[in-house]
């Protein structure tokens, strides 16, 4: 297997930190437009691996290749988000006093700057995409209503509408379930899958309705290797991941 024509590419990857192999031998390959959903036990390296991708971490060996031919080991956290890596962390990070729309619009002004963003007339093309992002989030009817005012999980849709107004080509999304009622998690995988295809997704969640309701391939991590890897069904029935992750 090459990296040629992929969206990620990772092979024998391995970080350690204090002796420590957090990070064992991983390989993890995704084509463009696929969603991976990873799972595994606490510690098993799912952070880790997606600090390695954003060049947070920088690994011992191995090679980390994006869009088929960027080693992307050589580059540092800024370059690595302008190729077009997005990463959403845990907790919603959303400017809670501007509006729905205008934490899109701050989102979406990349080089004009903020100041000119806020109160600038918007291009039909760029007015066209802020609409569209805030349909895809479920937020349409609350664009005037302030961020602060939103449920935790249209915070954490919010902030996803905010990381595609960047048009990342690569999306890491940890934990997005965490938090919500159960009508938000669902909703949230059917936005996932509303993104996943124009965008290459990864996801790390820990709630395994979640996981399901996404039905996609499934990554098992476990010790900082792939443990086992494909549907929900057969990764369920692994006799290996019950032991070290479902039965627990
Ligand atoms: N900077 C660091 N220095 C030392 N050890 C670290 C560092 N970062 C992570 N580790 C260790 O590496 C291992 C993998 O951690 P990581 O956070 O990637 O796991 P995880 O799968 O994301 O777990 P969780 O589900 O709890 O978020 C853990 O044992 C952790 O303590």
């Amino acid at each position: 297997m090459t990296a040629s024509g992929t969206a990620l590419y990772l092979d024998g990857v391995s970080v350690t930190f204090d002796g420590f192999k957090a990070i064992n031998e991983l390989s993890l390959v995704l084509r463009p437009g696929e969603m991976r959903a990873i799972i595994g036990p606490n510690g098993a390296g799912k952070t880790t691996m997606m600090d390695i991708i954003t060049g947070k971490t920088r690994p011992d060996r191995g090679q980390v290749i994006f869009d088929g031919e960027v080693d992307l080991t050589r580059l540092d956290e800024t370059d690595i988000a302008r190729l077009g890596i997005g990463r959403k962390f845990q907790k919603p990070t959303v400017f809670e006093t501007h509006s729905v729309e205008d934490n899109i619009l701050l989102a979406l002004a990349g080089k004009r700057g903020v100041f000119a963003t806020l109160g600038a007339r918007l291009s039909g093309d760029e007015a066209r995409r802020v609409d569209r992002i805030l349909r895809l989030i479920r937020l349409d009817g609350r664009r005037k209503e302030i961020a602060g005012a939103l449920s935790h999980g249209q915070k954490q849709w919010l902030e996803i509408g905010m990381l595609l107004a960047q048009n990342p080509k690569v999306l890491l999304v940890d934990e997005p379930a965490a938090g919500m009622t159960d009508a938000e998690t669902m909703e949230t995988a059917d936005l996932l899958k509303e993104i996943a295809g124009e965008h290459t997704v990864v996801v790390v969640e820990h709630d395994m309705e979640f996981v399901r309701a996404l039905g996609v391939k499934v990554t098992v991590l476990h010790e900082g290797s792939v443990l086992a890897e494909g549907s929900i069904d057969h990764v369920s029935a692994d006799q290996r991941v019950i032991d070290v992750y479902l039965g627990r």
